[in-house]
């Protein structure tokens, strides 16, 4: 049906053939012209939208990297790593700390090796670490015990072994723990030194080296909040060189829990898995967190060294 005029509306003369087809030329033009107009301003609009997005995405992305787990993996806990360094600049940290020579950090950086400590070895030592920590426990996810001091967590407080069990820890903790993890101890300084160019002789065993232990347990005490960002040079003092033996395996063991060094550019994690050693200078070129065990039970060893002999500490003994 054709369109009806509506009443009332002035009634204009029909035009002539040759004004008609003018004024349809001049229509057909106006029209080429709003639709070029129109499509002008979607190519704009969409640019716009486009470029928004990108920019949000580009503001947001070192954000999402750090907090959001958008990480580079630096070792999988399925591979096998012989020897792996990555280098990054130190920080100044050191410069207000008084330097020694043969093994204040020159070069920094963080290294992981499977290939020093055995399966068999990182067994018996995470039996050792089950046994001592059975003793007690935090009510919170993370417990730990410090084999030179004796802290073992113990509900929302900590117990020292050596006083608390007396001459009965000889029944826990035989000789031969204590010369594993001396043995132990010894191989990851060497490794240490051998990676940053500097002398084993000059470096020494810092307190605290405790095991810890790690599960999904709501905490309970600020002690049970393992997952904050920190630097090792500020969180303990004496700390030049971090070093963290792990005892069970990211996936097979526990789930989360993995290791995040935190870049300005991303997050660059480590798997965690039975006798790897993740070792790293201690200063905030290192800053790192743990992320949290979402299930199982997650065994490692600290074991860290200092520069300064006011702060080396005795291979924990039984006597
Ligand atoms: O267990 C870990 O992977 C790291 C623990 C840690 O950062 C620390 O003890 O300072
Ligand atoms: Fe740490």
């Amino acid at each position: 049906m054709p369109p009806q005029r509506r009443s009332g509306a002035r009634v204009v003369a029909e035009p002539s053939g040759l004004l008609r087809e003018k004024r349809s030329v001049s229509v057909k033009k106006s029209r080429v012209r709003l639709e070029s107009q129109n499509s002008w301003l979607m190519i704009v609009s969409l640019l716009l939208l486009v470029t928004c997005m990108v920019l949000a995405a580009f503001l947001s992305w070192p954000y999402m990297r750090r907090e959001d787990g958008v990480a580079q993996v630096l070792a999988h806990s399925q591979e096998t790593v012989q020897e792996r360094f990555f280098e990054v600049p130190c920080s100044e940290d050191y410069d207000n700390h008084k330097r020694f020579p043969g093994c204040t950090p020159r070069m920094c950086g963080r290294g992981v090796t499977d290939t020093i400590i055995s399966k068999e070895e990182a067994i018996k030592i995470q039996r050792v670490a089950e046994r001592g920590l059975s003793l007690g426990g935090s009510d919170g996810g993370a417990s730990i015990l410090d084999l030179h001091s004796g802290a073992l967590s113990m509900g929302k407080h900590f117990v020292n072994i050596y006083r608390y069990f007396g001459d009965t820890i000889k029944d826990i903790f035989s000789e031969e723990d204590f010369q594993l993890y001396r043995d132990i101890r010894q191989r990851v300084q060497q490794e240490i030194a051998k990676t940053f160019g500097i002398s084993s002789s000059s470096m020494y065993l810092t307190k605290p080296t405790f095991f810890s232990r790690m599960n999904s347990t709501e905490a309970k005490t600020t002690h049970d909040e393992y997952w904050h960002p920190h630097v090792d040079k500020v969180t303990y003092g004496s700390f030049d060189y971090t070093s963290l033996l792990y005892l069970s395996d990211y996936t097979t063991d526990f789930g989360g829990g993995q290791f995040v060094f935190m870049d300005e550019d991303a997050n660059k994690t480590i798997e965690p898995r039975a006798g790897r050693i993740s070792f790293f200078t201690s200063g905030s070129e290192n800053l790192h967190r743990v992320e949290k065990v979402r299930w199982g039970t997650r065994y490692a060893i600290t074991i860290s060294f200092t520069c300064n002999p006011d702060h080396s500490i005795e291979d924990p003994s039984l006597t």
